[in-house]
């Protein structure tokens, strides 16, 4: 499949990501797209990410075989009325909400079940818009998907497809699910960093003192804060529930951290200390799909001719196999580096101490 139609609604940085990724591995793909700010469609279509850009939503989304949903979560919502007559049978309707079950409940209450398949993302970044939307943004990340009970399974599958094609990790969750996940993974994480930074914002002296010396530990754990307002608040008022159930638990948690300071409890604040160490490490910083294990390094390389060349060789005559090499740049690496991927586990590992002793600098993740 490689000329099909696809539209957008809401082009921004996931959006303009998807759409990226789309043109790059479907190459016949035609991409119309509907988004508020004439701005970002002049953006997109001078730069080659979309075909067509519509001012209303009309015939074209009648042809299209997938329409993506990328405004924000309360802004999809308020499309599905308009674009219920245009669907064509074979559609696949998805948004990238980061919230499910308030778009499946408007699904089912318009009828529109054999169409849709809810789509997240679990790959973003605090900066919004198209002009910070990367072809690479969702490679390597679990991609959830969220198929009504209506939708055919050759639907689902041909999302799947799709999903894998644009790299990401396709996997299918009970939208009701996603949303208690993720109300712990990243609706509670951006409430914390944001009550966090407006907590030190109200404690800092007129010297601001507290703001000059803030270090990395703040910046890492409050770089999310910098994130849309439009977007959070709306994400908060459609997970109320799950969100307000994991606060509880994490205020009781902090209270219980209050009382073990109050009371002295060395041991229990080492507890917490050493469990979440461990937990954490635990959690692997790029998303591994059950189903496909790749063995790579990451490795920075010098930009001098036949760098590639001389590494190959190095791995060859230890007779150690590659399976692929290339050059990446995506979400993890600002600077490009080179990916080696290996066949088993064991020659990668064998490959990291080999480099390692002629002085390369390798990356496992
Ligand atoms: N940012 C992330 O990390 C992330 C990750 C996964 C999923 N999401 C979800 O993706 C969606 C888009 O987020 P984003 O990060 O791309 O935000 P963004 O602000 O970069 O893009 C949103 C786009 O939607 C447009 N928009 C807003 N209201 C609109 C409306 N009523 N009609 C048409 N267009 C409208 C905006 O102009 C903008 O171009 C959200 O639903 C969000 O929950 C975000
Ligand atoms: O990396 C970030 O900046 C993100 O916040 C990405 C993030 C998250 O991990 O919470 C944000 C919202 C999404 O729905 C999915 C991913």
């Amino acid at each position: 499949m490689n000329d099909f139609k696809v539209g957008f609604i809401g082009l921004g940085l996931i959006g303009g990501s998807i759409a990226k990724a789309l043109k790059y591995f479907y190459p016949g793909v035609h991409i119309t797209a509907h988004m508020r700010s004439q701005e970002t469609a002049r953006y997109a279509l001078s730069e080659g990410i979309i075909d067509e850009a519509c001012t209303e939503i009309a015939g074209a989304y009648g042809e299209c075989d997938y329409i993506f949903l990328c405004a924000p979560v309360e802004a999809n919502v308020a499309y599905l009325q308009t674009l219920k007559p245009f669907l064509k049978e074979d559609c696949i309707l998805t948004d990238v909400g980061s919230t499910k079950t308030d778009i499946h409940e408007h699904i089912n209450a318009l009828g529109m079940q054999k169409n849709f398949i809810g789509g997240h993302p679990m790959a973003g970044s605090e900066k919004t818009g198209i002009v910070n939307s990367k072809r690479h943004l969702l490679e390597n990340a679990y991609y959830v998907l969220t198929p009504t009970e209506e939708v055919s399974p050759d639907k689902v599958k041909r999302y799947e497809n799709l999903v894998q094609t644009i790299k990401a990790l396709p996997l299918i969750l009970d939208y009701r699910e996603h949303d208690y996940v993720t109300a712990a993974i990243s609706h509670l994480p951006h409430l914390i960093a944001s009550s966090l930074v407006n907590l030190v914002k109200d404690s800092d002296n007129d010297r601001e003192s507290m703001k000059t010396v803030a270090a990395g530990g703040f910046k890492d754990i409050t770089r999310i804060a910098s994130s849309s307002p439009e977007m959070w608040e709306q994400i908060c008022s459609t997970n109320r529930e799950n969100i307000i159930t994991v606060l509880d638990n994490y205020i009781n948690s902090l209270i219980s951290v209050k009382i073990a300071l109050a009371e002295h409890d060395s041991h229990k604040i080492y507890e917490l200390f050493d469990t979440s160490r461990d937990y954490r490490n635990s959690i692997s910083d790029v998303s591994r799909g059950p189903l496909k294990k790749v063995y790579s390094i990451y490795c920075d390389m010098v930009d001098e001719a036949g760098g590639i060349a001389a590494l190959a060789t190095i791995l060859a005559t230890n007779g150690i196999s590659i399976k692929n090499i290339g050059i990446v740049h995506n979400r993890e690496f600002e600077e490009a580096v080179l990916q080696v991927e290996f066949y088993e586990e064991e020659a990668r590992k064998k490959a990291v101490g080999l480099l390692r002793k002629y002085r390369y600098t390798i990356y496992e993740r």
